[in-house]
Order: structure tokens, then sequence, then C-alpha cells
């Protein structure tokens, strides 16, 4: 009889060193290489953690501009990977569409030698957006969408292209802090797999791409999508509770809630969930947020269990205009700096990572013919 595994899903085992973010030693708080993620949020620019997580150190104003100068300097696509988004149906998820456009990338802008791995991650966190509203406005709308947008924030580029119009104020900064709160979170699934290809001394655009695959899934990056797609069922308040109670009666899961490590809050969720609130007041449509913060209530007095990242995003990410499917591309735009700097690390450290197995099959047994069988 197999046992059950109480090792299941490597649950609260080390499987390796980092310096690049932490969720502290009671799984409670959020920090990039030091600094709370709460401050950040509050204080700095997504181009100033991109920075961080990728070049070790807060840029100073210098560094700042020249490496936004570079990041903006590579959003454009080249022809062939043009063509293949063009060819990619309307009817695809765009994180295959991502998936297919970092592969790509990589053959026919090579990696070639580690000593280019820097220019590689700048080059994708200035592509990707480009690339998945390029092929979402060709396959929807018929429109070759200019990638020459002139805005300064990855945010306020990835909606500019979407909408075709400059983004307000208020959006351009939730969108800065929504990457700002997506960019790491240590050896979460998807880093894992980036961290696991690196470790085979693989190329960077194959990590990535292994990584756009495994954040795909709505046990991770996906839950911002399948909350989404919860929520917008509701015409009230009183109708979500309801549901949401049927569900729990039904073990259905609540995307949205729940957390490998967090035991208490996700750190990152009392912060979109204010922006959330800021986007309803501003567009005068409070049902979403007010149906969300019942879903919210109602998990904490029925299962005690909080919102994670994913939860609120949905809200704020709708109020944005922004179709639901490309939510989690949007987590892709922000992860990648993460995925990239747990790629050096493992690179500048390596061992291929490579665990043991408890095998629980057959006893040993001879080869029977197949005439035999
Ligand atoms: C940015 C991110 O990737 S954050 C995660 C996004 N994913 C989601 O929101 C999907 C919904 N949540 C989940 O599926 C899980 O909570 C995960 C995948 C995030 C974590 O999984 P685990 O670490 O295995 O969960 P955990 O061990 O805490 O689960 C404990 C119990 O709570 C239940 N549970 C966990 N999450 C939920 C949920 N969202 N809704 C209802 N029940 C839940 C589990 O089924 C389990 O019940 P059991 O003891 O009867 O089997
Ligand atoms: O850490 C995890 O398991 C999932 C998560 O919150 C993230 O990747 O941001």
């Amino acid at each position: 009889m197999v046992e059950k595994n109480t090792g299941a899903g490597l649950r609260g085992q080390s499987a390796g060193q980092t310096a690049i973010c932490t969720v502290g030693a009671e799984g409670n708080s959020l920090r990039y290489r030091g600094y709370d993620v709460v401050e950040l949020a509050e204080q700095s620019t997504f181009y100033e953690v991109a920075h961080l997580i990728l070049h070790g150190e807060l840029p100073t104003a210098a560094e700042l501009e020249a490496f936004r100068a570079r990041v903006d300097g590579h959003r454009d696509l080249p022809p062939a990977l043009r063509e293949v988004l063009e060819r990619i149906p309307a009817s695809a998820h765009p994180m295959d569409v991502l998936r297919t456009g970092c592969s790509f990338l990589g053959n026919i802008e090579p990696e070639g030698d580690f000593s280019r791995q820097m220019d590689v991650a700048e080059r994708l966190l200035a592509a990707l957006p480009s690339m998945v509203v390029y092929w979402y406005r060709y396959s929807h709308d018929g429109v070759r969408a200019d990638t020459d947008t002139g805005e300064d924030t990855i945010g306020g580029h990835f909606l500019h292209m979407l909408h075709g119009t400059a983004p307000g104020d208020l959006e351009r900064r939730v969108m800065d802090v929504s990457l700002i709160l997506y960019a790491e979170h240590e050896f979460n699934a998807s880093t894992f797999t980036a961290r696991v290809c690196a470790s085979t001394l693989s190329d960077l655009h194959s990590c990535i791409t292994a990584a756009i695959g495994s954040l795909r899934g709505p046990l991770h990056g996906g839950a911002n999508e399948a909350a989404m797609d919860m929520i917008e069922q509701y015409a009230s308040e009183e109708e979500a509770v309801a549901d949401v109670l049927r569900k729990l009666e039904a073990k259905e899961l609540i995307m949205g809630f729940g957390h490998a490590v967090y035991r208490l809050r996700d750190p990152r969720n009392a912060i979109i969930k204010e922006w959330s609130r800021k986007l309803a007041e501003l567009k005068d449509d409070p049902l979403l947020f007010a149906v969300s913060d019942a879903v919210e209530r109602t998990m904490k007095e029925r299962k005690n269990m909080f919102a994670n990242a994913d939860f609120f995003h949905a809200s704020a990410y709708h109020y944005m205009g922004i179709p639901t499917k490309l939510f989690t591309p949007i987590f892709v735009m922000s992860r990648v700096t993460g995925w990239a700097a747990h790629c050096f690390e493992q690179r500048a450290n390596n061992r291929i990572i490579r665990p043991g197995a408890d095998y629980v099959g057959p006893d040993d047994r001879s080869y029977v013919p197949i005439g035999d069988r």
C-alpha cells in the first residue's frame, strides 16, 4: 500500500539558499533584497525594483535613467517575431503566446555566452509586454499596434498599447504597484522551475519559457483569472456569499485564497485591495469591489482563510479595462525579473538540481516476452 506522502509538494523543506527575497522566518512578510515590499509599493517605482532585483541594489538617479533607457530601447519586436505572433489565433491563451514568443526570441536572438545574461533579461523585460499586446490587438482587432508608445513605465506602455491611448495617472500608478508586488517570491513553483532549468546550464530563454508554463496554472499565477471568472458572475454581495458557502460545502477551491507559505496573511493583498477600492471609486462602479470584499469576509469567517496576491488583482485589472485573459501575462511582465535573478544566482553557484524519490512501485520482476503475457 502506498503510504501518505507527508513531504508532498516539498512543503516546508528548504531547497537551497537565496539572497534575492524572503517571506521572513514567520512567513508573514515579504522583502526584496532586504527591503519591505510594503515600503517599496508605497515609495518606489517598478523600474527601481526591477533594478534592485536584477542588479542587486536600488539604483542611483543616474543608474535608473541608464537602466530605463536601455530597457525602453528594447521594446520593439523584430519582423520575424511579429510574423509568428500574427499566425497565432485569437482563441489562443496569451500565456501560450508569451511562451512561444519567448522561445522564438531565443532562436533569433540567442543568449550564446552567459556573459550576455543581463542583456537578455533586460530585453525580455522590455519585449514581453509588447509581444502579448501586439498579438492581442492583431488577433482581436486586426490592428498592428505601435510598440513606440513613448510611455516611461512598463505598465503605462502595456495599457497604452492595449487601449491605443495614454492611461490616466491612477491607472499608471496601479500598474506600477502591481508589477512591484508580483516581481519576486522566493522559491515559488515557476521560479523553482526556472532554477531547475538553469541548473542544467541551459540558456535563459529556455528557463523563462519553462517558468511561463509553470506560472500559467490556476493554482499559481492563473488564479487571478480564475478569481475574475468567479466574481464577475455575482450580481450582489448576497449572491456572492451564498455561492461561496455552497462551494465550500462542496469542497471546491476558492481561487485567490490560501497560500503555500504564508499562514496568517499575504502582505501584498492589503496593498492591491486598497488600489482596487480607489479604482472602484474613480470608475463609480462599486459592485465588483463590494462582491470581492464580501467573498474575502466570508472566507475569513467560515474557513479562516485569507486572500492572496491574486484575488484583488482581478477587480483592479478589470477596472482598468484589461481583458481577463491578459491578467496572468501581466504577472509574467513583472516576475521575469525574479526568474532571471534566480537563474543568475543558480548559475553563479551551480550544482544540477536533482532530488531523490521514495520508490513505491512493484518489487523486482523479470521481463516476460510479449507473446507470453
Ligand atoms: C501568486 C500565487 O501564486 S498565490 C496562489 C494562487 N493560487 C490560488 O489562489 C489557488 C487556490 N489556492 C490553493 O489551491 C492553495 O491554497 C495553494 C495551491 C495556493 C496552496 O496549496 P497548499 O499549500 O497545498 O494548501 P494548504 O496545505 O494550506 O491547504 C490546507 C487545506 O485548505 C484547503 N484549501 C487551500 N486553499 C483553499 C482554497 N483556496 N479554497 C478552499 N480550500 C482551500 C485545502 O484543500 C486543504 O484542505 P484539506 O486539509 O481538507 O485537504
Ligand atoms: O510563493 C508562492 O508559492 C506563490 C506566490 O505567492 C508567488 O509566486 O508570488
